[in-house]
């Protein structure tokens, strides 16, 4: 690409030009540099999509692209390139990429969806590794010949493409980058995240809010960030069943077992118990607002503290009483639920209980969080060290945790007192940690049926105790009294962080 046309496109100032010094020229080089890149991915979109359209059946394939083998086969093609397609898991263990040479680009792809959108609808993310160098007698995009030793530190962010469906073309919504990856010879781009370029600025497009209908007929949330991190929430109960990483990995547990038709309550994900916590109390074993259809609200009135919404997918949900709720819980309540997905794939539940009674009433509420994990023996929750607990499993008598932090080879059913803020369930064999964050919330659930319990659930497997582990956010010990006109908020965000 010439300068001339990298100046039309608007990249290049004339003033840079003109200028004509040393750092002038370096500028200069890094616009048509991403000019060239620009040009080369919009190029290739459709080819990707072809090849794309031959692997449906495999949501989460994933694509390795790279400069060893033939890419673009047709020699008079304007971006021919002796490469080759090279398919395989992703991400690609670095290293052993050999044939990377400066001016050879690589693209990762992680596919997310497919099937809700019909075969030629995916959504991906990409990483795209351009291989830099400013030489000024650069031939084609740049001469080849160098090679990158060291590929560590490249972080998979990116790209994130949507087919449009109407169209039938492909569209580059977003390029960005974001690596933190240096080698000597090898510059990427930038430490702090760079948006390279944004071809059809569509952030709607890029993250997603919809809904559908359940086999019962049941409307669900589905958010979805650029990134491709999603989660699903139903009206049935407001319950989130669903939370996945933008590997398209799911963190929330739900049984196989599990029974979705209201008004069951549904046996996984995150229940919301209220007005109760368990038993103790006139009410059924937490609460009803779990078994119940909750709404979607329109129109929310606005957060006075936090504002949950910039950089986040997110839905606003509502409960209010019904008239058979109330013959047995006698308060006008208005319970506003908002879950977010943030930029990082984190999850956020923020909830917001009015009294619009004329005299006060009291509640507990739990997350009631079914964590996936990989084998429960294999787990350890640190951040309840120390403190006193109510154990379910001895008519609620306290005791003090005496552990280091907690592990698990037998039933536990305890909520543990005025936690800090801060609670870590480790994953040694899956190699992940989920953070849990929590803001007037003070007590823990933590909750395992284990083997004999498990066989007296009939929406629970026999087994599936050792894939699930209960920690719950909550306000049980003192319950939270509100006024005639008051509101209380809580908040709880869930995170995670894979270390292998
Ligand atoms: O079966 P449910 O009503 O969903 O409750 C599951 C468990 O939830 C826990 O939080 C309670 O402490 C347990 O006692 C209870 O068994």
């Amino acid at each position: 690409m010439e300068v001339a046309a990298t100046r039309q496109a608007g990249s290049v100032s004339k003033k840079l030009v003109e200028k004509g010094d040393k750092h002038s020229k370096k500028r200069i080089l890094a616009a048509i540099w991403r000019g060239c890149l620009q040009v080369k991915l919009i190029n290739w979109l459709d080819a990707l999509g072809a090849t794309l359209s031959t692997h449906v059946d495999k949501p989460g394939a994933y694509i390795g692209c790279l400069k060893s083998g033939e890419v673009f086969s047709e020699p008079t093609h304007k971006w021919y390139d002796p490469g080759w397609w090279k398919f395989g898991p992703f991400p690609v263990n670095m290293p052993v990429i050999d044939d990377v040479s400066t001016g050879s680009w690589f693209i990762g792809l992680q596919v997310h969806f497919a099937a809700p959108h019909g075969p030629q609808h995916f959504v991906f993310q990409g990483l795209v590794l351009s291989v830099e160098s400013f030489h000024p007698e650069g031939s084609g995009i740049f001469p080849h010949g160098r090679r990158i030793n060291n590929w560590s530190g490249a972080e998979l962010r990116g790209f994130h493409v949507v087919h449009n469906s109407n169209g039938g073309k492909w569209k580059l919504v977003r390029v960005c980058c974001d690596f933190a990856f240096h080698s000597r010879e090898i510059r990427f781009f930038h430490k702090k995240p760079v948006q390279i370029f944004n071809y059809f600025t569509d952030q709607r497009a890029a993250t997603a809010v919809e809904v559908t209908k359940d086999r019962n007929g049941v409307d669900q949330v589905v958010l979805r960030n650029w990134r491709g991190a999603s989660a699903r929430v139903s009206l049935h109960g407001g319950q989130v069943l669903s939370w996945r990483t933008d590997q398209g990995e799911e963190l929330l547990f739900t049984s196989s077992k599990a029974i979705f038709k209201p008004p069951n309550p549904v046996r996984g994900g995150i229940p919301i118990c209220f007005p109760q916590f368990g038993n103790c109390g006139s009410l059924e074993q937490h609460g009803f607002a779990r078994k119940k259809i909750w709404a979607i609200d329109q129109n929310p009135p606005p957060f006075l503290q936090h504002n949950d919404s910039n950089d986040k997918v997110y839905t606003d949900l509502l409960l209010k009483p019904s008239e058979e709720d109330l013959k047995i819980w006698p308060h006008s309540f208005e319970f506003r639920l908002r879950v977010c997905l943030t930029v990082e794939g984190n999850l956020t539940m923020i909830s917001r209980i009015r009294n619009i009674n004329c005299k006060p009433f009291s509640f507990s509420i739990a997350f009631h969080t079914y964590f996936s994990i990989s084998d429960i023996s294999e787990v350890r929750v640190e951040g309840l060290e120390t403190l006193d607990y109510l154990d379910n499993l001895f008519q609620r008598e306290r005791f003090t945790e005496q552990g280091d932090a907690l592990t698990f080879e037998s039933e536990v059913d305890r909520v543990y007192l005025s936690s800090s803020d801060v609670i870590a369930v480790f994953d040694h064999e899956q190699k992940r940690t989920f953070t849990i964050r929590k803001e007037g919330l003070p007590d823990v659930v933590v909750w395992n049926p284990w083997e004999k319990k498990s066989k007296s659930m009939v929406d629970f497997g026999d087994e599936e105790y050792k894939q699930m582990l209960c920690v719950d956010g909550a306000a049980i010990e003192k319950q939270v009294t509100l006024k005639p006109g008051e509101e209380w908020t809580g908040r709880l965000e869930l995170s995670v962080v894979h270390s292998g």
